[in-house]
C-alpha cells in the first residue's frame, strides 16, 4: 500500500476547479467515457500490431449507477494500467495537465474543457476509485483512491478484475443528480452519441406483464459508425436524410447536405445541411455540432464556420480544432480562418455543381435556398464572388433567371435616358397588383422580391453594379419607373394644379404614421385617376433599419412612412372635379385668381427693382414695401385655398378617388373602408 502526495505545487487544486468549471459540471462525464474509449482503442491498435496476447473480447464500456449509494461507475476493458502507469500518468501527469490548465486559462471563457480530463471528476465526486488492470502479462489489480485532497491510496493486490479500468465515483450530496440513471442517460446522448466503442447503460426493456422490464440485451446508447465517418461515395441520399433526422428528430426535410471530408493542412469531416426554414431564421442558428474524433464538444461554432453558415445544420469533427481555449482567441486563430475558409469554398463548390447538374431541382429549392445565399454574398465576400453564378432572381412568372441571364432578357426594354439598367420587382404581387399589371402593360418584366434580406441584397447589388438599379413597382407611377426620353404632357395646367391641390388636401387621409404629399403627373387616360407611390429609398432603408434592430431600427422606426398621392392630370374624373370646383366657387374664383395674379407681378415687379441690393443696403421703406406685398399675396392664397378646402371637403369624390388609390394599394382599412362603402352605395343609388 501506498500513500503519497501528488505532484502538484497548488495546494488544494481541485476547489478551484470546481469553481472555475461550476457551469459546466457534466463534462466529467465525457472526460471519462473518452479516456475508456481511448483505452480501448490503444488496446485494439496494441492487437492488431500483434502486440498484445490473448482474446481481446467484449470491448463494451460499461456504464451503471446505483443511485442510493450515489455511485457512478464506467468500467472498460481497454490497456489498463500498471500502478507504475498509475503513478505516471494519474498521480503526477493528470494533475500536473490540471494546474497546467489552469494557469493558463483562468482569465478566459473555455469552449470545450479537454486537458482537463480525469480529474474533472473531482467536480461532483467527494472520492474517486480507480480499480485497474493493465493487459500485459502478469499484471496485478491496481486500486486507487482519493478524496479531493491531494493525498491519495494506492494498493496493488491480487483482487479479481478483469483487464481495463473501473472509474468509481462517489458522488457528492450537490452532484446527487448524476447517480439518476435519466440524467446519465441524457448526458450519454448529448456527449457520447457517436463515440467509436459500444456503450452500454442498462438493459433494453421490454413489456411484459404490464410493466418495463430489463431484458437480458444491453442498451447501446451510441452509434459508433457515424455517417460522417464514412466515405461519401459509399452513402446514400436517403441515408443523409435518415442521419439528418437523427440528428433532428422534428426537422423538416432538409435541402441539400454537403459532405466534408479534408486531410491536409488539417483533419476535418463532417456532412452540413441546408435545412427548411423560412423567415425566422435567427432561431435557427447554433444548430451545428463540433466534435473531436466523434466526443461532441459544443454547438457553438461561431468562429469556426463562417457567421452564415451557423444558419446550417449538421456535425463538423475535427481533431484539430484548439478546443480548450478562449472565443477570441479561436476567431483569430489561423488554422481556424483556414478552417472556415475551406468550408465556405466546399460550400460554394457544391452549390456551384448542384446548379450544373441539376439546375430544375436546384430552381424548385431556390426559395428556400436564397436565404442562406444571401446572408453569404452579405457577410462574406468571397463567397459572394463565387455565388454570382449560381444565385437565381425569380419574376413574377415563377421563371428562375442569374443575374447575368435576367440583364440580358431585359436590357433592351429597361434601360433608362441615363443608360441605367433599371429591374423592376414587387413584394407582394397579390397587394401590389394593379401596379404590377401596369407595369407588365409597359412590356416590363418584375421580379418577386419579398425575402427577409432582399432589401439588404439589392443594396448590396446596386452597390457592385453602379449602372444597375432595383426599383419596387410602386415606387413611382408607371412612367416614371423607368425615365424614357417621350414623356407625356399633362392637360392641367400649373394654376389648375395650384386650384385642385387645397381641395385635394381636404381629403387626405390622416394618420399619424403615415405622412401623405400630393403630386400632379401627367399618366395616361386610361390608367387611375389617384395612384400611391411610395419612395423607394426611403422605404428600403426604413425597412432594412427595422431589421437590423438597435439605434438605428429605432431612429428610422420612429419616421413615418412616406406616402406620394400621385394625381394623375390627364384623367377625365379629375377634369371634371376640376370643372365642378370652378363652377362651385362661381365667378369669386376668377376674380380672386385674377387678384392673386396681379398681387403676384406687383411683387416680382419690386423684386426687380431692388434686385441688386443686398440685404444691409434696402431702407426700412423698402423692407416694409417687399413685405407688404408678399403678405398680400399669401393672404390673398390663403384667402382661395381655405374656400377650395371647404368645396374640397364636401367633395365626395375626391375622396371616392383617393380612397379608390387605398383600396388598390391595401391601404384602406377600418373605419375608412366603412365609409368608403356607405359612399359607394350612395354614388350608386343617385
Ligand atoms: N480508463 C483508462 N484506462 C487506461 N488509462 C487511462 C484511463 N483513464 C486515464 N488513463 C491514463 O491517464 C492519463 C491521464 O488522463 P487524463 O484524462 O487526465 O488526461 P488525457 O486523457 O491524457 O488527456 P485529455 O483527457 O486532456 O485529453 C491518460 O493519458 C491515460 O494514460
Amino acid at each position: 500500500m501506498t500513500n503519497g502526495k501528488i505532484g502538484v505545487t497548488t495546494e488544494n487544486i481541485f476547489p478551484v476547479i470546481k469553481k472555475f468549471l461550476y457551469s459546466d459540471h457534466e463534462i466529467f462525464l465525457r472526460e471519462l467515457v473518452s479516456n475508456a474509449v481511448d483505452a480501448t482503442q490503444k488496446l485494439k491498435a496494441l492487437a492488431s500490431r500483434g502486440e498484445m496476447q490473448g482474446e481481446l473480447g467484449d470491448l463494451t464500456i460499461r456504464i451503471a449507477v446505483d443511485t442510493d449509494k450515489r455511485l457512478l461507475t464506467i468500467t472498460d476493458r481497454g490497456i489498463g494500467m500498471t500502478a507504475d502507469e498509475v503513478d505516471r500518468y494519474i498521480n503526477q501527469i493528470a494533475f500536473s495537465g490540471a494546474e497546467e490548465f489552469m494557469a493558463k486559462y483562468k482569465d478566459q471563457a473555455i469552449i470545450g474543457h479537454f486537458g482537463l480530463g480525469f480529474y474533472s471528476s473531482f467536480m461532483v465526486a467527494d472520492k474517486v476509485e480507480i480499480i485497474t488492470r493493465s493487459y500485459k502479462e502478469g499484471s496485478k489489480t491496481v486500486h486507487w483512491e482519493c478524496n479531493g485532497s491531494p493525498e491519495f491510496s494506492m494498493e496493488e493486490s491480487d483482487e479479481a478484475h478483469d483487464r481495463g479500468t473501473t472509474i468509481v465515483l462517489h458522488l457528492s450530496e450537490e452532484a446527487k443528480e448524476y447517480a439518476e440513471a435519466a440524467k446519465i442517460e441524457e448526458l450519454l446522448r448529448k456527449y457520447c452519441r457517436f463515440l467509436p466503442v459500444p456503450i452500454a447503460f442498462g438493459k433494453v426493456k421490454e413489456w411484459k406483464d404490464g410493466k418495463y422490464v430489463d431484458t437480458d440485451k444491453d442498451n447501446i446508447v451510441n452509434d459508433t459508425d457515424p455517417l460522417w465517418m464514412r466515405k461519401p461515395a459509399d452513402i446514400t441520399e436517403e441515408q443523409y436524410k435518415e442521419f439528418y433526422h437523427e440528428l433532428y428528430p422534428t426537422g423538416e426535410e432538409p435541402l441539400f447536405s454537403i459532405h466534408l471530408n479534408i486531410d491536409y493542412p488539417f483533419h476535418l469531416t463532417g456532412i452540413l445541411y441546408f435545412p427548411k426554414i423560412r423567415n425566422n431564421f435567427e432561431i435557427q442558428k447554433n444548430k451545428i455540432q463540433l466534435y473531436s474524433n466523434q466526443v461532441y464538444v459544443t454547438d457553438q461554432v461561431e468562429g469556426i464556420v463562417p457567421e452564415y453558415l451557423t444558419l446550417l445544420h449538421g456535425v463538423i469533427d475535427s481533431p484539430d480544432i484548439p478546443l480548450n481555449v478562449s472565443r477570441s482567441y479561436l476567431q483569430s486563430d489561423s488554422n481556424v480562418k483556414k478552417i472556415s475558409n475551406y468550408i465556405t469554398r466546399k460550400v460554394a463548390d457544391r452549390l456551384q455543381e448542384l446548379f450544373n447538374t441539376m439546375r430544375p431541382e436546384f430552381e424548385k429549392k431556390w426559395d428556400d435556398l436564397k436565404i442562406f445565399i444571401q446572408y453569404g454574398i452579405l457577410t462574406d465576400e468571397k463567397f459572394a464572388e463565387k455565388a454570382q453564378s449560381f444565385t437565381l432572381w425569380k419574376n413574377t412568372d415563377g421563371k428562375y433567371f442569374t443575374p447575368a441571364e435576367y440583364e440580358e432578357l431585359v436590357k433592351a426594354n429597361q434601360t433608362d435616358k441615363h443608360q441605367t439598367l433599371v429591374f423592376l420587382y414587387v413584394d407582394d404581387p397579390v397587394a401590389k397588383l394593379a401596379a404590377l399589371e401596369a407595369a407588365k402593360g409597359k412590356g416590363y418584366d418584375v421580379l418577386e422580391m419579398n425575402g427577409p434580406l432582399d432589401n439588404h441584397y439589392v443594396n448590396w447589388y446596386e452597390s457592385k453594379h453602379k449602372e444597375q438599379r432595383f426599383v419596387r413597382v410602386d415606387s413611382d407611377i408607371v412612367d416614371k419607373l423607368i425615365q424614357k426620353e417621350d414623356s407625356l404632357k399633362m392637360s392641367l395646367s400649373e394654376a389648375q394644379q395650384e386650384i385642385l391641390r387645397p381641395v385635394f388636401e381636404a381629403q387626405m387621409p390622416h394618420d399619424e404614421k403615415i405622412h401623405y404629399n400630393i403630386a400632379f403627373e401627367p399618366m395616361a387616360a386610361g390608367e387611375a385617376p389617384v395612384v400611391i407611390t411610395q419612395n423607394e429609398f426611403m422605404r428600403r432603408m426604413k425597412e432594412m433599419a427595422a431589421m437590423s434592430g438597435g439605434g438605428m431600427s429605432q431612429f428610422y422606426g420612429q419616421m413615418p412612412d412616406n406616402f406620394t398621392l400621385v394625381v394623375n392630370g390627364n384623367h377625365p374624373i379629375v377634369i371634371d372635379i376640376l370643372q365642378n370646383v370652378e363652377k362651385e366657387y362661381g365667378d369669386k374664383l376668377k376674380s380672386i385668381t385674377k387678384k392673386i395674379d396681379a398681387a403676384v407681378q406687383e411683387e416680382k415687379r419690386f423684386e426687380e427693382t431692388i434686385d441688386k441690393k443686398k440685404e444691409e443696403e434696402l431702407t426700412a421703406e423698402e423692407k416694409n414695401q417687399r413685405e407688404e406685398l408678399s403678405k398680400k399675396v399669401v393672404t390673398l392664397r390663403d384667402e382661395r385655398n381655405e374656400r377650395l378646402r371647404q368645396i374640397g371637403e364636401k367633395d365626395s369624390l375626391v375622396r371616392q378617388i383617393i380612397d379608390l388609390a387605398l383600396l388598390t394599394n391595401g391601404m384602406l382599412k377600418g373605419k375608412n373602408l366603412t365609409e368608403f362603402i356607405q359612399r359607394s352605395i350612395s354614388l350608386i343609388e343617385k
